[in-house]
Parts: C-alpha cells; sequence; structure tokens
C-alpha cells in the first residue's frame, strides 16, 4: 500500500515510517498484585500528502520518523490499564491520521515478543517472567474516513507429531480399529479396485494411522515413496483478518483481541495434533492446513480470512550401511532432522461472503 501523487508526467507511489520501535510497558496496578510487561517492536508507515519533500527538498509537510518513534514511547506512557497489542496498534493508527491533516491512512505493524510469567514450586510468580517461543503479531491499517483492516497472527509457532502406525498396514490387509486394538484381516484377492481403496480410505484406517503422504503424480523424476507413517512437523505462521472494517465497530471489551489470539492459538494446535489419545489422521500438511484454517472460521464469527504458512520440515530416515553390512536399519525409529530444503505450503481460507 502506497500514498499516489502525480506531477510534471510522473506518479509518485511512496510512504515513511518508523520501523523496529522497541518499548516494554510494565503494569502495576493492583498494590499486591501480579505484575504485567509486554514487550512490543512497532513498525509505522504513514501515507501522507508530502509530495514537495521528494520533488522539492521542501519538508513542511513531513512527520517526522523521529517523532514517530516518540509517539510510541508518550502512547504507552499513557496507557494506564494494560492495553493488547491490537488495542495498541489502533491507538497508534488513530493519533497518527486524526492529528496530521497530512497523513491520509497509517499502518502499525507490531510484534509481541512472549514473556510468559513463570512457576516457582507450582506457585504462579508476580514479577518472574521467562522467554516463550512463538509471537503475537497485528497489523493494522487505517484510513482517515475510519475504513479500517485488522489482522492478528502468530509467527514461530512450531508444532511437531512423531506418528506411529500401531501395525503394518498393507494393501493386502484390511485394518479395523476399535479404540486402540487393531484387527488385521486379508483383503479378498478379488475385491475390485474401488472397493479396497474405498476401505483404505476409511475414516477408521485413518485413525490408526497418524500421518502420511502417498497417492502423489509419480513420473521419472519421482523418488518419494509412498508412506503412511512420518514425523509431520512444522514451523506455523498464521495471520488472521478481523470483520471489523470501521474504527467505530471494534470491540470495547479490555483485551478483547489478546483472548481470541490465545483462543485461536489453541484451535490451531487442538486441530493440528487431534485427541491427546487418538490423534488424528495427516494424510498431507495440505489436508491438515485446511482443517486447521476451517476450524478457525467455524470458530470466531468475526475472523474473515484465515492464512497459513506451514513449511514441511522433514525428518529423513537414516539407513546406514558398509562394506560389511548394515549400521542402522530405518524402523521408524532414527531420523536426520532438517530445515532445508523444505517444502513450502500456504494457503488462505475466507467467508465467501467476506471482502478480502
Ligand atoms: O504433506 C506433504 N505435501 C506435499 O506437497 C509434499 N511433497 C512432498 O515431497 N512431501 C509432501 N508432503
Amino acid at each position: 500500500m502506497m500514498g499516489k501523487q502525480t506531477e510534471g508526467g510522473f506518479k509518485l507511489e511512496q510512504r515513511h515510517g518508523k520501523a523496529r520501535v522497541r518499548v516494554a510497558r510494565v503494569w502495576r496496578n493492583k498494590p499486591d498484585g501480579p505484575h504485567v510487561i509486554v514487550e512490543w517492536c512497532v513498525s509505522i508507515s504513514l501515507l501522507s500528502e508530502c509530495l514537495t519533500a521528494y520533488t522539492r527538498g521542501d519538508n513542511s509537510d513531513i512527520v517526522a520518523t523521529d517523532t514517530m518513534k516518540n509517539t510510541v514511547y508518550a502512547k504507552a506512557k499513557e496507557c494506564v490499564e494494560q492495553v493488547s497489542v491490537e488495542d495498541f496498534a489502533v491507538l497508534l493508527a488513530k493519533h497518527f491520521t486524526s492529528l496530521y491533516q497530512q497523513v491520509t491512512c497509517a499502518i502499525v505493524n507490531i510484534v509481541e515478543k512472549p514473556w510468559e510469567r513463570v512457576s516457582v514450586d507450582g506457585e504462579t510468580h508476580e514479577h518472574g517472567f521467562k522467554l516463550g517461543s512463538e509471537r503475537h503479531t497485528t497489523e493494522v491499517i487505517l484510513e482517515k474516513s475510519g475504513a479500517l483492516r485488522m489482522t492478528s497472527g502468530i509467527e514461530g509457532l512450531a508444532v511437531l507429531k512423531t506418528t506411529k502406525a500401531q501395525k503394518e498396514v498393507t494393501k493386502r490387509n484390511i485394518i479395523m480399529c476399535k479404540d486402540t486394538d487393531i484387527i488385521s484381516l486379508p483383503l479378498p484377492l478379488n475385491m475390485p479396485r474401488r472397493i479396497r481403496s474405498m476401505i483404505l480410505n476409511t475414516h477408521l484406517l485413518h485413525h490408526c494411522l497418524k500421518s502420511g503422504f502417498e497417492g502423489f503424480i509419480r513420473d521419472k523424476y519421482t523418488a518419494l515413496p509412498d508412506t503412511r507413517e512420518r514425523i509431520l512437523a512444522t514451523e506455523i505462521t498464521a495471520s488472521w483478518r478481523y470483520l471489523y472494517e470501521s474504527i467505530f465497530s471494534i470491540p470495547l471489551k479490555p483485551l478483547y483481541f489478546t483472548e481470541r489470539y490465545l483462543n485461536v492459538k489453541k484451535v490451531l494446535t487442538d486441530t493440528f495434533y487431534g485427541p491427546p489419545k487418538e490423534g488424528i489422521y495427516s494424510p498431507s500438511v495440505q489436508s491438515t492446513l485446511y482443517d486447521m484454517a476451517k476450524t478457525v472460521l467455524k470458530s470466531f464469527p468475526d475472523i474473515a480470512a484465515v492464512q497459513l504458512k506451514m513449511p514441511n520440515l522433514h525428518f529423513l530416515p537414516v539407513n546406514l550401511s558398509n562394506k560389511d553390512g548394515t549400521i542402522v536399519k530405518f524402523e521408524d525409529d532414527v531420523y536426520v532432522p532438517t530445515d532445508e530444503p523444505h517444502g513450502s505450503i500456504q494457503a488462505t481460507l475466507s467467508r465467501l461472503w467476506s471482502k478480502m
């Protein structure tokens, strides 16, 4: 997104701002209550009518990026009560679009560092924190008119499931699951392919197996065997767009968006893992990604669209041998974890009736 102006037969698209302003805010409101700390890395971009700064060296319409930086600290100070990262982004964007006549649109991105309260001897600590892993992000785009585009997200949410077929499954067997027991029966040899494939794709069978990848296109360059047993590991980057399209329609409930963030994260991870005992079969990263995105849209009516980036971080089977024979034979046990190269899988799922 850029501010556009024309002069002398040229079109100029421009924006300016301050990137990576780091601020921490502590709230010690209640005399004996626990302290709260947030650490934010704030980036601001303003679309503004400041053409002459580019064309004539006239800075009279420029909001100094140094002022933008100072505004972050001043507004953090003004937040006497704890605010969500989204509310802080909105508050900044409102400030820039309302105070400066030249500013037509403000874009505020914030990444929150995952400081988590610690427990000592099973008791939550009042003022001790440790750094977690995944980060809460937000982007607020606010126009002078009050038109709003608001997204939240998660970065660096690393998840993995080790999965184990409880018994070797071959295309010659019917596998039936009853809780954790598996009964294996030979498939009749004369069974039509269509019926055999229907049986092998039953939900029941998928229940026994947790992650696989098979049936993909095979050609002369394909080396990957079909598998019904693999480690599924990824580092989720998610972002979801809220339906609130005006500054006046945002929920006013304190920490509403913090709660939403925690709930979306839970839905994403719960859907990835499946129930604790049985898990859930993943026929591909694509399918698991789709289930995760769909569950988010079904669970949260104020989310219009969700984007998921889920790199497939491969765990390669180890098979080693030398002239004397086998050193390590892979039996779903020893792997080389890798992150390069990785499969790169991403998709956006939106409600049909929502504007994207
Ligand atoms: O879940 C997967 N999706 C793919 O598109 C793919 N491609 C590949 O080689 N392995 C996998 N796994």
